[in-house]
């Protein structure tokens, strides 16, 4: 995340780090949302390669132990079928991790909210990025969770010319587009968007541009996760 500041410790319980094993370690390399006890939301390209992967949920700092991390397995990664790595401007950048057992919830890990099918949130609607991701462009990761306030930018703004133009479409979410941004280990987590005082999930993080994270008019740009809903359903039971 670039701009904003490190959050209230387990202040977005839903955040989840996917991590990868390398020799005996493990490392961060992409967010999350834990939507249901036994079931994390991620986008599709953070799991394009076949690794060993944990979920570490109610984390606050990834380099230490706080005492408040579940350590979960995954035993299976199902990424959106239409999805393709060639393009991540095509769209479908999501996944949905089942993790090996059940997460127990209390005040570090909860559940995210999801929105209702098809729900597009208005222009400037208030939201906020969270993740570990870069705090610059080509920075270093966060040690910290981190959160940015993003307001939502509409598809018609979103995809003028001078913004992303035809390279985001309507199964996306466009927010920042100013100082404040995603940046890379910040995908797959996500947008979390007031919406009748409550907080609820509208987006996970898919790319931002290529010419820096915070670039001028070029928003992080989110897959749509009321978009998703009945693709989810129909593999979540
Ligand atoms: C034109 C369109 C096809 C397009 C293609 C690529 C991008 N962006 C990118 O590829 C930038 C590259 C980058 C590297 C370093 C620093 C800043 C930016 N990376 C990203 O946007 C990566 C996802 C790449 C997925 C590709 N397999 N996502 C993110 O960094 C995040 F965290 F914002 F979600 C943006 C748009």
């Amino acid at each position: 995340v670039v701009g904003g500041d490190v959050a209230r410790p387990n202040s977005w319980p839903w955040q989840i780090s996917l991590q990868y094993k390398s020799g005996s370690s493990f490392y961060h390399t992409c967010g999350g949302t834990l939507i249901r006890r036994g079931w994390v939301m991620t986008a599709a390209h953070c799991v394009d390669s076949s690794r060993t992967w944990r979920v570490v949920l109610g984390d606050h700092n990834i380099n230490s132990h706080e005492g408040t991390e579940q350590y979960m397995s995954v035993s299976s990664v199902y990424i959106h079928p239409n999805w393709n790595s060639n393009s991540v401007a095509g769209g479908w950048d999501i996944a949905l991790l089942r993790l090996s057992s059940e997460a127990s919830l209390n005040n570090y890990v909860r559940l995210g909210a999801l929105p209702p099918s098809g729900q597009v949130l208005p222009n400037n609607n208030p939201c906020y990025i969270t993740g570990w991701g870069r705090t610059q462009t080509g920075g270093n990761l966060s040690a910290q969770l981190k959160q940015a306030t993003l307001p939502v930018v509409d598809h018609q703004t979103c995809s003028s010319y001078g913004w992303w133009g035809s390279t985001v479409k309507t199964s996306m979410v466009c927010a920042g587009g100013g100082s404040n941004s995603g940046c890379q280990g910040d995908s797959g987590g996500p947008l979390n968007c007031s919406v009748g005082g409550q907080w609820v999930v509208h987006g996970v993080t898919s790319f931002v541009s290529s010419s820096g994270c915070n670039a001028y008019r070029k928003p992080t740009v989110f897959t749509r996760v009321s978009a998703y809903i009945s693709w989810m359903n129909g593999i979540m039971g």
